[in-house]
């Protein structure tokens, strides 16, 4: 069964100058032990599709359309504390600013065998207060969680762990808190990892032993992760599928490899030649012409068509459905590309 299974989801957001629509119409899934990638430019609502996913898109936003599945259960019907639940055993989301997620009354330590215990008794310790944690966790440095949790730091290369698990948040770098936070994040052995851009902060050293520990987690545990970036190098390194999303809608699925050798969609193919690649220099890079369209009231056809060097009266129309382009497990959603093309 799949981990994860997006149907036609629509998030909108009603604000003063009209609807927009951040996401309309999304189709995703996520198999056990799968890297699934999402890029495409600021703006094309990537974030926002991560938090619909854990219930975390607050008022103008809604949910207008669609329904999200874990492992084949709907969660649109749950409750806040249900979703909470999920959030913190089968379901972990890393985002890139750590200290909107980390408490700053709690050692660092304290909070990733808090995670760890939450995850292992099913206890509701989530809306104690720091006081009453620390009196539950009394016993916790010689127990089994605080190893965990300097073992954890080990592994995401903070130094001197076994001293570091005391400190609170505000005496860790944004670095180091960005890594505490995947920490956290990965010592509830999730079943599922969405990550929006979690190294974006972090130096490319730190970033590679980051994206490292996430693929061992994969590998250990069968993890799933959903690895939001605009860093192509990132995503083809990482992911075994990707999905290009532009103006609130996913215009290309496909292997990773594939997608690299033959992009389809001319957006991916724009978007790749904006980009520098592992093996090309940055020399011959074309950024994409005109901007992304305001996501207000857009109609429902191409999005990408007003920038689109092969758009044809039609793509203004009409609002292209999936085809496969080449192989079955490539699909683009171009007039222009797949099979029922007619010339
Ligand atoms: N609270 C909000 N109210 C109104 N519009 C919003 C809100 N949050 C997001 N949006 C809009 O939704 C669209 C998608 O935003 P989102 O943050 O998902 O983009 P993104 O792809 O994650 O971009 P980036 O790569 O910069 O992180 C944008 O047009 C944004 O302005
Ligand atoms: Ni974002």
């Amino acid at each position: 069964m799949s981990v994860l299974e997006i149907e036609e989801l629509r998030t909108h957001f009603d604000t003063d100058r009209g609807v927009v629509k951040a996401v309309d119409g999304v189709d995703l899934t996520i198999e056990p032990g799968e890297i699934v990638g999402i890029a495409g430019e600021s703006g094309s609502g990537k974030s926002v599709l991560a938090k619909s996913i854990m219930g975390l898109i607050d008022p103008p936003g809604e949910i207008r359309q669609g329904d999200i599945r874990l492992h084949g259960e709907s969660l649109m019907a749950k409750s806040e504390k249900e979703l909470r639940e999920i959030r913190g055993k089968s379901v972990s989301i890393i985002f890139q600013n750590p200290m909107s997620t980390l408490n700053p009354t709690l050692t660092v330590g304290e909070q990733i065998a808090e995670t760890i215990r939450f995850n292992s008794d099913g206890g509701e310790s989530i809306s104690l207060s720091a006081e009453m944690k620390r009196k539950i966790l009394g016993s916790v440095k010689t127990s089994e969680s605080w190893r965990r949790a300097i073992e954890m730091l080990e592994s995401v290369r903070i130094p001197e762990p076994s001293s570091r698990v005391s400190n609170f948040p505000h005496q860790f770098s944004g670095g180091m808190r960005q890594r505490a936070l995947i920490a956290m994040a990965l010592s509830c052995e999730p079943d599922l990892i969405i990550a929006d851009e979690p190294t974006t902060a972090l130096d490319v050293t730190i970033e590679a032993q980051i994206l490292a520990e996430l693929q061992s987690l994969r590998e250990a545990f069968d993890t799933s992760i959903l690895l939001i970036t605009h860093d192509l190098a990132v995503i083809s390194e990482m992911c075994d599928t990707v999905n290009i999303m532009y103006a609130g809608e996913i215009v290309e699925k496909a292997p990773a490899d594939r997608l690299f050798q033959s992009p389809q969609h001319p957006y991916t193919q724009a978007l790749l030649s904006s980009m520098p690649s592992i093996d090309e220099p940055r020399a011959d890079l074309e950024p994409i012409s005109g901007s992304v369209p305001d996501l207000i009231d857009i109609q429902q056809a191409c999005h990408f068509a007003p920038r689109c060097s092969e758009a044809k009266p039609e793509c203004f129309e009409i609002d292209p459905e999936f085809r496969t382009v080449g192989d079955p497990t490539h699909t683009a959603a171009c007039l222009r590309r797949g099979e029922e093309e007619k010339q």
